[in-house]
């Protein structure tokens, strides 16, 4: 074990995130290093964690050396393969029970996992038999580490005191026992197996524990003495049940109940199931044999492969090698013939690993005809999820020119945020080019707290200068062609701008075409004049903003999404904006500057207006959206967010401005 040291140096701090609450999450960490083959341990243990039907996912932090043909392999299998640097523990003369331990001492680096809230680390060499997803909920308590008490018994414990008097934390208190200490010597601390353990990662945590490591002299077990040391004053044990150490079952037969045994360690020398031989001590036992069996069972179970193709999803091809999939509530058995083949639509009833046939997906590609396109096209109308209006369909163009029908339950959507309000807005991200000839191209794009449709609704409504501050007035507005989801507009509006200390008004003569189908809105100017050319393009996308949800799944396309969280994941919207102006002569500097920062700010106003408007719609005070500031209030912040150069200060200094106004008119008590 550790030798003693400064007392108070290994302290654990609770919980200090840098990260905002909106973050946080939960997974399960394993460690892989090395080109060698404790890779089929993480496929075992992901597979493992299938089977037991565990919600959270399986994080792998790998060490560089780990070839990317193991990747793929993990990652295959669900994995979220995170890189970690290797750490060593400082120069040492000491000899660890086994050479490659001192690897083990990158695990460390999982404290620095802090986008995550709470994790359960499991080594490569366990297996989940059992959930114990509730070890991730709220069974464990922020500021401890929980895990399994180990046993001193092994002759790997020789070199410790423990081990010379024979002395084992998991004896039970046997009174005929008696264990004579040497002078000055007691019985160690409880003490943990590294191999298992729950803990909140945290970087003030991590950086004591890199502060820590580097003073304290290596010992036997590696970074298992280490932690036992730096956690001593905050670990809990928890039953053997959730990480069985197979030596237990020849050194405490009495404390093992293998019916309840929820977690197998295969640690034992010669009990790895991949490299089982039977040959080592202990491993021609028949409980051995049966754990390594059933090791082996999950390893080979194809049906518990991470799969792509999800319960009731169906897959079809809209034209050659384009995969569309929708979720439908209950797809008929339809047969449709294509080049002398039927392919039987069916749906998916098997349980969600199932894979369609190879040779089903190799026929859909060969030559969709036309027939079959309108087929597909008349079952999705026909079992469209519902026609009531409040759902909006989303048409997603794939690089084909096929089109994918996606219901989205708009009045559920709006429920979800407001049952989940956790969101941070991000600031835009705003680029801006000078295109020769031309004063500006501004490519804006921003995250938004609400499905496409409803950020749409927004954009298009033709009384949303309520939304807009910078729209003064709309002077004229007039349908040129309505094709129901799409419609052209000719719009003109008195515009209000506002640079540094000026402002003025300019008015906006467009045309503007947007198309719901595609959630995009085209404009240009009507005619020209001061402006040879001012035009560009809105395009609103949906964003899945609660992809943990879908775990094990990975959603590859929104149909994916609403069907892994059955509609209730929420949807956002990832609105972009790429606009052009051209004046028939650009002035030079430094009024190309000044009328270049206009274009910006009112582009920068008109984002924070849809932001704010948004986090009005989804009713959330608590959000850091820049919201609810009086007009003149604004134009005070306006004037202080000017001078500020970056834009992701400019959007911190509203977000702390629009928090303080928040908190003043809350405690302002209403008469
Ligand atoms: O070559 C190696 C050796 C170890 N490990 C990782 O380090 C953990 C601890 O090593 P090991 O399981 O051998 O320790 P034991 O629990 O058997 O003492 C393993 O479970 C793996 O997660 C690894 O990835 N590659
Ligand atoms: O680097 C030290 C390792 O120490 C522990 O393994 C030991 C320990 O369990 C002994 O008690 C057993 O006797 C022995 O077989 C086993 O290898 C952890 O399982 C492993 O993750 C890692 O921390």
């Amino acid at each position: 074990m550790a030798g003693e040291l400064p007392a108070g140096i290994f302290s654990v701090s609770k919980k200090v995130s840098t990260l905002s609450t909106s973050h946080v999450k939960k997974a399960y960490v394993t460690f892989l290093a090395g080109n060698g083959d404790y890779v089929k341990g993480v496929v075992g243990l992901a597979k493992g964690l299938r089977k037991a039907k565990s919600v959270y996912p399986l994080v792998v932090a790998v060490l560089p050396d780990v070839p990317e043909e193991h990747r793929k392999m993990i990652r295959k299998q669900g994995c979220i393969v995170r890189e970690i640097e290797p750490l060593y523990p400082p120069k040492h003369q000491i000899q660890f029970v086994a050479a490659y331990y001192v690897l083990n001492y990158s695990k460390l680096r999982l404290w620095n996992f802090e986008e995550y809230e709470k994790m359960v680390y499991l080594d490569a060499d366990i297996q989940v038999y059992e959930n114990i997803d509730h070890l991730l909920d709220d069974t464990t308590e922020h500021g401890y580490l929980y895990a399994v008490m180990d046993c001193f018994c092994e002759k790997e414990w020789n070199h410790s005191i423990q081990y010379s008097v024979g002395y084992c934390q998991q004896h039970c208190p046997d009174k005929k026992k008696v264990i004579t200490w040497p002078t000055g010597s007691s019985p160690p601390p409880l003490y943990f197996n590294a191999g298992m353990f729950v803990f909140q990662p945290s970087r003030v945590t991590y950086d004591n524990l890199l502060q820590a490591v580097q003073i304290t002299p290596p010992t036997p077990f590696a970074e298992q003495d280490f932690l036992n040391t730096f956690f001593q004053q905050v670990y809990k044990p928890i039953p053997l049940a959730y990480n069985l150490v197979l030596a237990m079952l020849w050194r405490h037969p009495e404390n093992v109940d293998l019916e309840t045994v929820k977690v197998v360690h295969y640690c034992a020398a010669g009990s790895k199931p991949w490299r089982y031989t039977g040959k080592e001590e202990n491993m021609d036992r028949e409980d051995i044999k049966m754990l390594v069996k059933k090791w082996w069972d999950i390893y080979n179970d194809a049906s518990l492969d991470y799969s792509t193709v999800p319960k009731q999803l169906i897959l079809l091809s809209c034209s050659q090698n384009i995969w569309l999939s929708k979720s439908l509530q209950s797809i008929p058995i339809c047969s449709m013939k294509t080049e002398g083949r039927s392919i039987d639509i069916l749906e998916n009833t098997s349980n969600v690993h199932n894979r369609l046939p190879r040779q089903m997906i190799h026929s859909f590609f060969s030559g969709f005809q036309e027939k079959v396109q309108d087929c597909v096209k008349s079952n999705f109308k026909r079992l469209k999820i519902g026609h009531d209006k409040s759902i909006s369909s989303i048409m997603r163009g794939n690089n084909r020119g096929a089109t994918v029908v996606i219901d989205v339950d708009k009045e559920k959507q709006l429920q979800s945020w407001k049952e989940n309000p956790r969101w941070i807005d991000p600031p835009p991200d705003v680029k801006v080019s000078v295109p020769k000839g031309s004063l500006c191209n501004l490519n804006v794009k921003v995250n938004i707290g609400l499905p496409p449709d409803t950020v749409y609704d927004i954009v298009t409504d033709p009384e949303n200068k309520k939304v807009f501050k910078n729209i003064k007035e709309v002077l004229s507005r007039k349908v040129l062609v309505d094709e129901g989801s799409r419609q052209v507009v000719e719009l003109e509006q008195a515009a209000i701008w506002r640079f540094l200390w000026w402002s003025g008004t300019i008015s906006v003569h467009v045309l503007v075409d947007q198309n719901r189908k595609d959630y995009t809105m085209k404009f240009k100017q009507a005619k020209t004049g001061f402006m040879e050319r001012f035009e560009g393009h809105w395009k609103v996308e949906p964003l899945l903003v609660d992809e943990d949800l879908c775990h094990p799944f990975r959603p590859k396309t929104l149909a994916d999404y609403i069907t892994y969280t059955k509609g209730k994941g929420r949807i956002g919207s990832t609105v972009s904006l790429d606009q052009l102006i051209q004046p028939a002569i650009v002035p030079p500097p430094p009024i190309s500057w000044y009328l270049r920062g206009i274009t910006t700010k009112t582009t920068e106003m008109i984002i924070t207006d849809l932001v704010a408007e948004a986090a009005r719609i989804r009713g959330s005070s608590g959000n850091d959206g820049y919201q609810g500031l009086k007009l003149n209030e604004e134009s005070s912040v306006e004037s202080q967010v000017g001078d500020i150069r970056d834009i992701k200060e400019r959007w911190a200094l509203r977000r702390r401005t629009a928090r303080h106004h928040r908190r003043r008119s809350s405690s302002i008590v209403k008469p």
